[in-house]
C-alpha cells in the first residue's frame, strides 16, 4: 500500500480539500484525516477572473503566474497542515477551462488544469503525481469524470446497481453495476450558477441551508426552457465546463426572477439534470449516495427526492465523508499513476480502451 494525500481544488474556487488514504490504486486500506483550507477573498476572484478569460489567457500572464503561486502554496499549506508523511501527493490543481470534445463542435479539444507540481513537490518533499486528465483529452475522451474508479473501489461492498452523485460547482455521477460496470458523467450544473445567484442577491458565497432557494417557487416556464437543453438528453460520454449554462441561463429568462425564484428554480434545474441523467443509465439503481458541498443545501436534496423514483441519501449513511471523496480520489488516482494503472475508461471519458495518465514529479518511487 501506498501512502498517499489528495488535493483537490474543485470548480466552487471556495478551497483545496485534502485527504490522506492509504491504497495500491485498486483496494483502499486506511482512509486518514482530511481538512479543508479556504481561499481568501483575493484567490477566489483572481480564480474566477482567469476562469471568465480563460479562452484567451496567456501561459505567462502576470495574473496567472501570481494566482498560480498562491493556489500552490495554499495547497502546500494544506499538505502540511495534515502533518502526515506521504509517499505520494495527488495534485489536480485547478480547472480554469475545459473543452471537451463534442460532436458537431469545431475546435482543439483542450483541458487545462493550473498549479505548480514542481514547486509543490520540492516544497514538500513528496512526490508528486498531477496532470491527470490532458492525456485522456488527446486520445479523444472527455477527461472527465475521473472519480468512478475511487468510487467503484469505495462502494465494492455494497448492493448494486447504486448510483454516486457528486454536487460541486458541477454536478457528475458514476453509475455502478453489478459487475463492476461503470458508466459516468457530468450531470448539468450544479452550485456553480447557484453561487453565482447567491453572490449577486445577497452577497454571501452561497445560499447556506437553501434559505434562499426554500423561501421561493421554481418557475415553470424557465425550467422548462432549461430542460429543452440538448445537453440533458446527449449521450455519454460527457462533461462540462464550470461556465457552461450561463448562456442558456440567460437565454431561459432566469435573471429576470426574483432572488428567491432564481434560487429555487437553480436547485429544481439541478435535480431536472440528475433525473435526465438517470434516463441515461443501463438500468435503474437501487439507491443514490449523494457526496458534495450540494447535499448540505436542502432545497436541493428535496428537489432531488421528487425527481427521482429511488432513494436518495448523503454518502454519510454508507460511513463515507461527503466533504472528501473527491480529495481521497486523487489520492487512489495517485498511486495508480505511479502503479501505471488505467485512469481513464471507455464508461468514464469516452476513453477508446482503458488508459494510462498523469505526470509524475519527485524522486520516484
Ligand atoms: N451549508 C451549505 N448549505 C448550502 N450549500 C452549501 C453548504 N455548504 C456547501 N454548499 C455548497 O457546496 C459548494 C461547494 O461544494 P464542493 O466543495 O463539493 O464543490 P467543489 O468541490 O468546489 O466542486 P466540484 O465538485 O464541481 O469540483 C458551495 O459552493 C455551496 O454552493
Ligand atoms: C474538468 C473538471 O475539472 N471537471 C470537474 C468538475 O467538477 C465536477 C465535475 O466537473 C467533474 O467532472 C470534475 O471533477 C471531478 C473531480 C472528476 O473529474 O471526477
Amino acid at each position: 500500500m501506498l501512502r498517499t494525500i489528495g488535493l483537490m481544488s474543485g470548480t466552487s474556487l471556495d478551497g483545496v480539500d485534502a485527504a490522506y488514504l492509504e491504497t495500491d490504486g485498486e483496494v483502499i486500506g486506511r482512509l486518514g484525516p482530511r481538512l479543508t483550507l479556504p481561499y481568501d477573498q483575493k484567490l477566489r476572484r483572481q480564480l474566477r477572473g482567469l476562469l471568465d478569460r480563460a479562452e484567451t489567457l496567456a501561459e505567462n500572464d502576470p495574473e496567472l503566474i501570481d494566482a498560480v503561486r498562491r493556489l500552490t502554496d495554499r495547497h502546500a499549506e494544506a499538505v502540511e497542515a495534515l502533518g502526515l508523511e506521504a509517499d505520494l501527493i495527488g495534485f489536480h490543481g485547478q480547472t480554469i477551462l475545459h473543452r471537451p470534445p463534442v460532436v458537431g463542435r469545431n475546435y482543439q479539444p483542450f483541458t487545462w488544469q493550473v498549479g505548480d507540481a514542481t514547486s509543490l513537490a520540492r516544497r514538500t518533499g513528496m512526490t508528486v503525481a498531477y496532470d491527470f486528465r490532458s492525456a485522456d483529452v488527446a486520445a479523444g475522451g472527455q477527461g472527465a469524470p475521473l472519480v468512478p474508479v475511487f468510487h467503484r473501489a469505495l462502494a465494492a461492498p455494497l448492493p448494486k446497481p447504486l448510483a454516486i452523485l457528486n454536487l460541486g460547482g458541477v454536478g457528475n455521477v458514476t453509475w455502478l453495476g453489478p459487475e463492476g460496470e461503470m458508466l459516468a458523467f457530468d450531470t448539468g450544473p450544479a452550485n456553480g450558477p447557484l453561487d453565482d445567484w447567491a453572490r449577486k442577491h445577497t452577497g454571501k458565497d452561497y445560499d447556506a441551508a437553501g434559505k434562499l432557494a426554500l423561501a421561493g417557487q421554481a418557475d415553470g416556464a424557465v425550467l422548462g426552457r432549461l430542460m429543452a437543453h440538448p445537453y440533458l438528453t446527449a449521450p455519454p460520454p460527457k462533461s462540462l465546463d464550470r461556465l457552461d449554462f450561463d448562456r442558456a441561463l440567460k437565454e431561459a429568462g432566469a435573471a429576470e426572477l426574483s432572488a428567491a425564484d432564481g434560487a429555487a428554480t437553480l436547485c429544481a434545474f439541478c435535480a431536472v439534470c440528475v433525473a435526465a441523467a438517470a434516463r441515461l443509465f443501463p438500468e435503474p439503481p437501487l439507491q443514490w449516495l449523494v457526496a458534495g458541498g450540494g447535499r448540505r443545501n436542502p432545497a436541493i436534496m428535496r428537489a432531488l427526492q421528487g425527481a427521482l423514483e429511488e432513494p436518495v441519501r448523503a454518502v454519510e449513511v454508507a460511513g463515507w465523508d461527503g466533504d472528501a471523496l473527491e480529495a481521497q480520489a486523487f489520492g487512489l488516482l495517485a498511486a495508480r499513476v505511479a502503479r501505471g494503472l488505467p485512469i481513464t475508461f471507455p464508461g468514464t471519458t469516452g476513453a477508446p480502451r482503458p488508459l494510462t495518465g498523469g505526470r509524475i514529479v519527485g524522486s520516484l518511487l
